[in-house]
């Protein structure tokens, strides 16, 4: 095992550390789902273990619930908690208004409902996730399974006005057989190559019969940090406008870095 960090593990690395920044004593926390996420839970682990930080965390997945409780975070229900302090998260696309695009780890529903409860959201992610306008990367809606199919027709009726090309609605697939979320619905992605208005599309895809939810998150994002692969981080925040920088200083994190392997 290499105890160098890839520069795209060392991005995502520093910009979780950067976020455990904002994180304070006593704090109820919403834990993201994804690879970026997963370091700020084993960050945060290391930091309830060494410096006896005491937090609760809500995770947004089975996933996120499983290695929270290995890195030792005290994991409760959101309906136990009500109310989070803070939500830190991942996202596949960021635009300049800190709107996003989340789901392709389909989480997307349960991120969501948790980061709306919250006080404040930050995301963490590399310089990739950064556009000008959202929709390169497939948009992720969750419908029911129930009638899924009339759902994507429908979904594709909408969208058709959206001057879209090709195959616009695909069925997310798990190895043969369709994605299941952890509440028991599929995915449909939505490839739709720029979108104009997301404000606007993500009340239209909500009305959709069968549309539990979509990915498209608006006006919930307060901060995003950028990390690099040679520990620079940058940080904005929407609500001052403003961007600063700065350099996280990597020890080798080689006892999170084993659980990576
Ligand atoms: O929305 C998500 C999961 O539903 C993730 O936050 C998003 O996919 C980013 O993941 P990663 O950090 O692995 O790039």
């Amino acid at each position: 095992m290499s105890a160098t960090l890839s520069a795209i593990d060392t991005a995502k690395f520093v910009a979780a550390k950067q976020a455990c920044t904002y994180v304070e004593d006593g704090m109820r926390l919403g834990l993201g789902t994804g690879s970026t996420a997963a370091w700020l839970v084993r960050c945060l682990g290391e930091m309830v273990e060494q410096d006896g930080l005491r937090i609760t965390g809500v995770p947004t997945s089975t996933r996120t619930a499983e290695l929270a409780r290995q890195a030792g975070i005290e994991v409760v229900s959101l309906d136990e908690a009500r109310w989070l302090d803070l939500t830190i998260d991942g996202a596949d696309e960021f635009d300049g208004e800190l709107n996003l695009i989340k789901g392709g780890g389909g989480a997307l529903l349960q991120e969501k409902i948790v980061a709306t409860a919250s006080d404040r959201m930050i995301v963490i992610a590399d310089a990739t996730k950064k556009v000008e306008t959202l929709g390169a990367f497939p948009l992720p809606v969750e419908v029911i399974p129930f009638g899924w199919q009339t759902t994507k027709a429908l979904l594709e009726e909408t969208v058709a006005s959206l001057d879209v090309m090709g195959e616009t609605v695909t069925l997310r697939m798990d190895g043969g057989d369709p994605y299941v979320t952890d509440e028991g619905n599929h995915i449909l992605d939505l490839h739709l190559g720029r979108i104009g208005n997301p404000r606007q599309l993500a009340l239209v895809l909500n009305q959709v019969p069968g549309v539990v939810e979509n990915g498209l998150f608006i006006d919930i994002c307060d901060i995003v940090i950028v990390g690099s692969g040679d520990g620079s981080v940058s940080v904005t925040d929407i609500n001052d406008g403003t961007t600063r920088t700065g350099r996280i200083e990597i020890d080798e994190p080689a006892n999170l870095f084993s659980e990576l392997d």
